[in-house]
């Protein structure tokens, strides 16, 4: 390791997803330009990974979104505007990037258009159901399931206001009455679909309150609207907007195809290690996925602290698949979700979302259908034609055994990809406000920042947005001399986190016998 050769910077932003993007814009919108914005891929995006797939009319691949896909949460009247739907109605230039190397080479205008990009307002309430037999009819279930989801939600916030210990949020749901019996296929799928579907891990695996945090937070403050994103640019296009309002054609600041290896920190700099050698900064941000930091990739010097450690470890990063598929013609019904509930595997190819709708991508005969984390996991140790042919049974169960096979099918195997190592992360039970902010505040000079690190917004994109503006907001007060940049409020950490008995309650009174500490 030479320090001497080392590039230097003001600021190392690390990775280009939406929390980097909006970190390097904010310095930059703050007048700091001295910065290096350095990416694994050979494209900025991240987690917003829009491909190329299946075949359309004029013969060039449709795209498609293998992450992020909604803008969850809108705006009510003149209420508070999710930033994600702010990128999206206010997209209005066409950004060209080089194919081979993703770097940006020109723009062009387009006519404003109020909401620019391609998007359709989800409705659950527009679904078809099924069991193995065919059509079934099993709506109750969802509305009995969203009654329970309710009442959960509301006790969160007595919680919460309360001080009282979190719990999962399947005893909230219990405690509710919804208590399906595992054999109960038609409840146990509405559970799934509107639980697991959305927070990728099961009610039993999630925190009752801080889930209900991010349900709220999205769904009430801004809206209860979900808009699917199908415009042919890609979902990423907002992103790339972002970066070309502060990144010039052929920007030397953007650092494509740079792994991350190592970071040095202190109370006074950073120093970045990578593939194309080492960067030396005033500060640097990290965004990258709670999984990358869980598996190590990075090597830290000195180690983190034991805080930091124990928070990353504490949180959960989920596996979301979308298997996208390609049928000859469409024979689905006009819904847009189809719901299968498996007689005996809970999660089992449960949700299939048509594409080719009147008004969508119609004529595109295309279809996704969505796994989550035990079989997401299963579905990635599989080939694509294991895959297809288990897809395939159920939808002949669904709609009898002369349907077609697809003719292109393909999904992204999250949990193996080494930029991401999942898809987005989860809250569980028995943790505190406090584990989770030792997730999110700097160590010396290197300061945190993604979806992860949002306490109300986690796991969506306008989590990355709100982390990624307040450190490039806050490093820019520290370089400009306007801030308070000893450790504040807002960075502050907890070296110790005290669990809620103390050691001298562990005795007769309470049925504890046997010493069991060693
Ligand atoms: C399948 C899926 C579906 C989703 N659906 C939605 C949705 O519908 N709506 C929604 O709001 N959110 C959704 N999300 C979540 C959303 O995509 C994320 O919250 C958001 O994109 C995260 O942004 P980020 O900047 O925090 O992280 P990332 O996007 O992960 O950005 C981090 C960047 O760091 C780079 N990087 C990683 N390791 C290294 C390294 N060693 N060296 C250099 N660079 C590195 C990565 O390549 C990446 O570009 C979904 C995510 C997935 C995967």
């Amino acid at each position: 390791k030479e320090k001497q050769t080392c590039e230097r910077t003001r600021v190392a932003v690390l990775g280009a997803g939406m929390a980097g993007v909006t970190a390097a814009k904010s310095l930059s919108e703050n007048g700091i330009h001295d910065f290096l914005l350095v990416e694994y891929q050979d494209r900025i995006g991240g987690r917003m990974h829009d491909v190329s797939f299946g075949s359309g009319p004029d013969g060039y691949p449709y795209t498609v979104e293998a992450g992020a896909n909604w803008v969850q949460g809108t705006v009510t009247g003149e209420g508070p505007e999710n930033p994600i739907y702010t990128l999206v109605t206010h997209s209005t230039r066409i950004l060209i990037f080089h194919a081979a190397d993703g770097v940006l080479i020109g723009q062009e205008e387009q006519d404003h258009n109020p909401v620019c990009m391609d998007v359709g307002e989800t409705d659950q309430d527009n679904t078809t159901y099924f069991d193995d037999k065919g059509p079934a009819e099993y709506g109750y279930a969802i509305h009995e399931f969203q009654e329970a989801m309710h009442k959960v939600n509301i006790d969160a916030g007595s919680l919460l206001k309360d001080n009282l210990q979190d719990r999962s949020f399947r005893a909230g749901l219990r405690l509710h009455g919804w208590d399906p019996a595992k054999d109960d296929s038609y409840r146990q799928t509405a559970e799934w679909w509107l639980f697991d579907g959305e927070f990728v891990y099961t009610p039993s695996e999630s925190s009752e309150v801080f889930t209900s945090v991010a349900e709220n937070a999205t769904f009430n403050y801004f809206s209860g609207e979900n808009l699917f994103v199908y415009d042919q640019r890609g979902f990423a296009s907002i992103i790339r907007e972002e970066a070309a309002e502060f990144l010039a054609e052929n920007d030397n600041r953007l650092r494509l195809n740079t792994q991350v290896t190592g970071v040095d920190y202190n109370r006074d700099s950073v120093t970045v290690w990578t593939n194309q050698g080492c960067i030396e900064a005033d500060y640097a941000i990290m965004t990258f996925s709670l999984g990358v930091l869980q598996k190590n990739v990075v090597d830290f010097t000195p180690q983190l602290p034991s805080w930091k450690k124990d928070a990353i470890h504490s949180f959960e990063l989920g596996t979301y698949t979308k298997i996208f598929m390609q049928f000859p013609e469409p024979f689905w019904d006009n819904a847009q979700y189809l719901i299968y509930a498996d007689p005996e595997t809970r999660g089992y190819y449960p949700e299939f979302q048509p594409l080719d709708l009147p008004g969508v991508l119609e004529g595109s005969g295309l279809m996704i259908a969505t796994v989550v984390n035990d079989q997401s996991y299963r579905v990635e140790a599989q080939t694509y034609e294991e895959t297809q042919a288990e897809v395939m049974e159920v939808l002949r169960s669904m709609y009898g055994p002369e349907i077609p096979d697809p003719t292109h099918l393909w999904y992204k195997r999250w949990t193996q990809t080494p930029w991401a190592y999942g898809s987005y992360s989860n809250w569980p039970p028995s943790t505190s406000l406090q584990a989770h902010q030792n997730l999110r505040a700097n160590v010396g000079n290197l300061f945190f920042a993604g979806e992860a690190t949002s306490q109300e917004f986690f796991g969506y994109l306008q989590g990355a947005y709100f982390e990624g503006k307040h450190v490039g907001d806050f490093i820019a007060s520290c370089l400009q001399g306007t801030g308070n940049c000893t450790v504040t409020d807002e960075q502050q950490n907890y070296p110790v986190l005290t669990g809620v008995t103390p050691y001298n309650l562990y005795n007769d009174e309470h049925g504890w016998f046997v010493d069991t500490v060693s």
